[in-house]
């Protein structure tokens, strides 16, 4: 790397990073307590509850993702330490322990009062933006003592924290991605005992993200590109990488996974195991998978892609193969440590480069003040951090 931002070794004025989750149980006993931090208020019915419950119990109540978030700051450490960059780095988790609140305590308790938060959701929706900028305003006032919540906890905390840019279209996330299709495409050609190139060239590639509701990702799509037209955007440039890397231009498609919410409200469709069954039909006998939304191995894709999706595959006579996911993959480890960088270096006053690929462009480090309403139009009011003040309209500013 040239460029003067990522060869620098220092974070400044950041004093700590914070790792933010979204959590999982670790034993059966914390399987419906976690659970019900998750629904709550969110009109999940019961027997879905039930059902998601049982997906935890067959890996013995406990989910991959925080083994995954210890193995990612582990790497993040050794990246940082590579560099020279000894800024601390902490860990928490909106639904399950270690919670973002103590986290933030312990930075507080050792002076930290400007933190940089990388949550582990590549794309903006509700879900993987707004609701991790609101749970850390509610956590600071927590902090604080306010534990009713109050209007600038950051101020009432003595701690600033703010977020990551969205990475869906970072080289590193991309690059990662585009090795594991190529590694999994090797595999299927091994599998099906035919050359790499010529079933890159038939099988097709299902790119598989979570569902949410349309009126998230209406909500997403309000102030910028919504959270389908990222994942298009990442889909094609990891597809580009592909090509590149075998030849042939794969043949893919996005599907979601993981639909919850009563059956009366639309999510995003098609579902991946109808797209298995219609392409089974039209002849496809191998594809490969590729969890595109996910940065880690996680239970959506133990249970829904490995488990059921796998199982469908099996039944239609279709040989698939699941492509890794980014988790700590030396590009996409990197390239969150750059985006640490540019971040910082843009809360000095530099002007960094702020390096994406595909059409969209990079999202600016605060959120505009309409990002990733749950529903489109519908603002809570919910205190929340890294965001423009409603006078300020240059997105990406540093400054407040
Ligand atoms: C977009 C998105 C991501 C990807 C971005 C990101 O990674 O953040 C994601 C990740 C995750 N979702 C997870 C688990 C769950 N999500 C649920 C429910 C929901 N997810 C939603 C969206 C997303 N979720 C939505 C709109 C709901 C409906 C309720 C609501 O509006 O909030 C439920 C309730 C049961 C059910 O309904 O399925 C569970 C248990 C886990 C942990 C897995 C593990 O334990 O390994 C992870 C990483
Ligand atoms: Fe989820």
């Amino acid at each position: 790397m040239s460029s003067p931002t990522l060869t620098a070794s220092s974070l400044a004025p950041y004093d700590a990073v914070l790792l933010l989750s979204f959590g999982g149980p670790e034993q059966p006993e914390d399987v419906l307590p976690f659970m019900r931090n998750v629904t709550r208020g969110k009109g999940i019915p019961e027997e879905r509850l039930v059902e998601v419950s049982q997906h935890y119990a067959l890996f013995g109540g406990r989910s991959p993702i925080n083994d995954q978030n210890r193995e990612l700051l582990a790497a993040l450490r050794a990246e940082m330490d590579a560099r020279g960059i000894g800024t601390p780095l902490a860990w928490g988790n909106r639904n399950w322990e270690p919670y973002t609140d103590g986290a933030l305590a312990g930075l507080r308790e050792t002076g930290a009062s400007r933190v940089l938060a990388l949550v582990t959701s590549a794309y903006g929706s509700y879900s993987g933006c707004r609701q991790y900028r609101e749970h850390v305003a509610a956590a600071l006032a927590g902090v604080a003592g306010e534990a009713d919540g109050c209007a600038d906890a950051e101020a009432a905390a003595g701690v600033q924290v703010d977020k990551l840019r969205h990475y869906f279209n970072h080289p590193g996330f991309v690059r990662a991605n585009a090795d594991a299709i190529v590694e999994a495409f090797t595999e299927l050609a091994g599998q099906v005992g035919r050359p790499v190139a010529e079933v890159a060239a038939e099988a097709p590639l299902l790119f598989v993200t979570h569902s949410i509701p349309l009126a998230m990702e209406a909500g997403s799509a309000a102030a910028r590109p919504g959270y389908v037209a990222q994942h298009q955007d990442a889909c094609r440039e990891v597809a580009q990488l592909v090509a590149a890397d075998l030849g042939v231009s794969p043949d893919w498609t996005l599907a979601f996974c993981s639909r919850s919410g009563p059956p009366s409200q639309p999510w995003l469709e098609p579902d991946v195991n109808d797209v298995l069954a219609e392409r089974a039909e039209a002849g496809t006998t191998a594809v490969v998978m590729s969890p595109i939304g996910f940065v880690s191995d996680h239970m959506e894709v133990a249970y829904d892609l490995d488990t059921e999706a796998m199982a469908t595959a099996q039944d239609l006579g279709v040989v698939a193969v699941r492509a890794g996911s980014a988790s700590t993959r030396a590009p996409f480890v990197a390239g969150l440590v750059d985006l640490m960088l540019e971040r910082a270096a843009a809360e000095r006053g530099e002007d960094p480069e702020r390096t994406t690929v595909g059409v969209l462009g990079a999202w600016p480090d605060r959120c505009a003040v309409g990002c990733c309403f749950q529903r489109a139009g519908v603002d809570t009011g919910l205190p929340t951090i890294n965001q423009q003040r409603a006078d300020d309209s240059s997105e990406g500013a540093a400054a407040r």
